[in-house]
């Protein structure tokens, strides 16, 4: 079943470009938004029929600040519709965005290429006049040059389209914001006529003065997996001088302060802690790990695959400070656990380092209750084992530890002196830095994180926080 906006017809003899994303999700659904608010007439499409109508109503279905507004504002307007039929959006566009998934594959360590494969075949085959298709999708380098094969194979005889890559660079929590006004744009084997083209498309940012890279396809590719692994490899360094500093008696969140003075190092990507997750770093460190080896390019593999273990072990780091906590074994033990998302301000739980400790928690026994402001239902869907409550409080009473996990304001903001009262045992642990150690401390909690120093009257024997209660249900 086909599933489109009631919107009116869209006014065909305007000389603007029309556009099509193809794949509605993060990436899409906020190009396809930023698009129509830059004065564009835009198709969104997507084969998932629940996404289309929800947002053909212009509902979000994920957590997402200012898309909603920004949706409703343009499926209103008229200038974006969404729809299954990608044979209809592509004859009424002339510029086609793919944005859908690649995913990690099963199994490997490679990126899932189907989607943008049948995503780019599809628009292909559908042309019915000439065409630019730009790849936004983060793929391996080399993608593109067998796309162009892929649109070759399919295209109509007599209709011609180029294919280039304009990687994106959007951060989930803040994707409306880094569309409209981003840091760069890269445009990766555009012909003279490909990139007067995508300067039209980009006209708004351009004009504010953002920075335009046209380089080759190639070059447009690595960009972004680059970008994303020089963004990796820093959590990594910071967490990896994180363990110096607990072996030492050091701080390493004043140590990152004073770190980040140094322009060319900057403050930003050093919060030491749980480490990365989400739908993007990890897969895509992977996929270059995979790649780079592919290409007998070694270095940037064993990098990746360092980076890659240094932060998987953060989160055993804080399964462990949670077993040191609780004497040695979590059986049985109430666990309050703030925060699902793999970072604030999304509902995304891919990868989610937070929700790995809860769940690995979990497996061992622990009573684990878990709040997130936003992801709740996404975590619920994901492993729906663990309990889930509705606010902070429900979360901290009655617990034998309590665990942040993800920096939401709220638990920032949380007061530790009214937390007190709610919990059984006051020991939390700060697996992102987040919190304001002096004053849980001096609100009588047993206060831990990753990188931290202990204070002497707080030795780990001190810590122990008397009888395992072993059987469930006991309170
Ligand atoms: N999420 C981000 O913050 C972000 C930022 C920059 C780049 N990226 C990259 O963008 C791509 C998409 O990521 P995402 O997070 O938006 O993924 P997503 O899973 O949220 O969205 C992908 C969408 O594509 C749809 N789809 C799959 N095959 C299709 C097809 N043949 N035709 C039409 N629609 C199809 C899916 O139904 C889904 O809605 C990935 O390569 C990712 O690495 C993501
Ligand atoms: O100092 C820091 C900063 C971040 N993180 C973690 O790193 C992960 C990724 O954070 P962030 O990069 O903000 O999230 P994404 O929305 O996944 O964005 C990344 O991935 C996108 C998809 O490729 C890119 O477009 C963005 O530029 C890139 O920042 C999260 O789990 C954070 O908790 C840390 O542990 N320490």
């Amino acid at each position: 079943m086909k599933a489109t906006t009631d919107a009116p017809e869209i006014d065909r003899s305007v000389n603007a470009p029309r556009i099509s994303v193809i794949g509605t999700g993060y990436l899409g659904a906020t190009h396809a938004a930023a698009m129509a608010e830059m004065g564009f007439e835009v198709f969104g499409v997507d084969v998932d029929p629940k996404k289309v109508e929800a947002l053909s109503a212009g509902k979000v279905p994920f957590f997402e600040p200012g898309l909603p507004e920004l949706i409703l504002k343009h499926v209103k307007s008229g200038r974006l519709r969404f729809t299954t039929d990608i044979a209809e959006a592509t004859a009424l566009s002339d510029v086609h965005f793919i944005c859908v998934g690649t995913p990690q594959q099963r199994g490997s360590n490679a990126a899932n290429l189907k989607f943008v494969e049948d995503a780019t075949a599809a628009v292909a085959a559908n042309l019915t006049h000439d065409g630019l298709i730009v790849g936004k999708s983060t793929v391996p380098v080399g993608t593109g040059m067998r796309l162009r094969d892929i649109v070759a194979s399919v295209i109509p005889a007599g209709i011609t389209a180029e294919l280039v890559w304009n990687p994106e660079f959007l951060r989930e929590g803040k994707a409306v914001m880094d569309t409209l006004t981003p840091d760069r744009i890269v445009f990766g084997g555009a012909s003279e006529k490909a990139e007067a083209l995508l300067r039209t498309v980009y006209a708004a940012p351009i004009a504010t003065g953002t920075p335009v890279i046209a380089c080759d396809l190639p070059t447009a590719e690595l960009v972004k997996v680059s970008a994303n692994a020089f963004l990796a490899t820093k959590i990594s360094f910071i967490n990896a001088i994180a363990e110096v500093c607990e072996a030492a008696g050091a701080d390493v969140s004043v140590l990152a302060d004073a770190l980040g003075h140094d322009v060319r190092i900057g403050r930003q990507f050093l919060n030491a802690g749980l480490g990365f997750g989400g739908g993007c770093l990890p897969k895509d460190i992977r996929a270059l790990m995979y790649r780079s080896s592919e290409l007998g390019a070694y270095s940037a593999a064993s990098l990746m695959q360092q980076v890659d273990e240094i932060n998987m072990g953060q989160r055993q780091r804080v399964i462990d400070l949670a077993l040191t906590a609780l004497g040695g074994s979590v059986l049985n033990r109430r666990i309050g656990v703030l925060g699902a998302a793999f970072k604030p301000h999304t509902d995304d739980v891919r990868d989610s380092p937070a929700l790995n400790v809860a769940a690995a928690l979990h497996l061992r026994g622990a009573q684990v209750v878990v709040f997130d402001p936003e992801a709740g239902a996404t975590a619920k869907a994901m492993f729906p084992t663990l309990t889930y409550v509705d606010t902070i409080e429900d979360a901290v009473t009655d617990s034998d530890a309590l665990l942040v996990l993800t920096e939401w304001a709220e638990f920032v903001d949380a007061d530790p002196v009214a937390m007190l009262d709610l919990v059984h045992t006051p020991v939390v642990i700060d697996a992102r830095n987040c919190l304001d150690a002096d004053a849980w401390r001096a609100a009588g909690w047993k206060f831990r994180a990753l990188g931290r120093p202990v204070p002497v009257d707080e030795q780990p024997a001190a810590l122990t926080t008397g009888p395992i209660r072993t059987l469930v249900g006991a309170r």
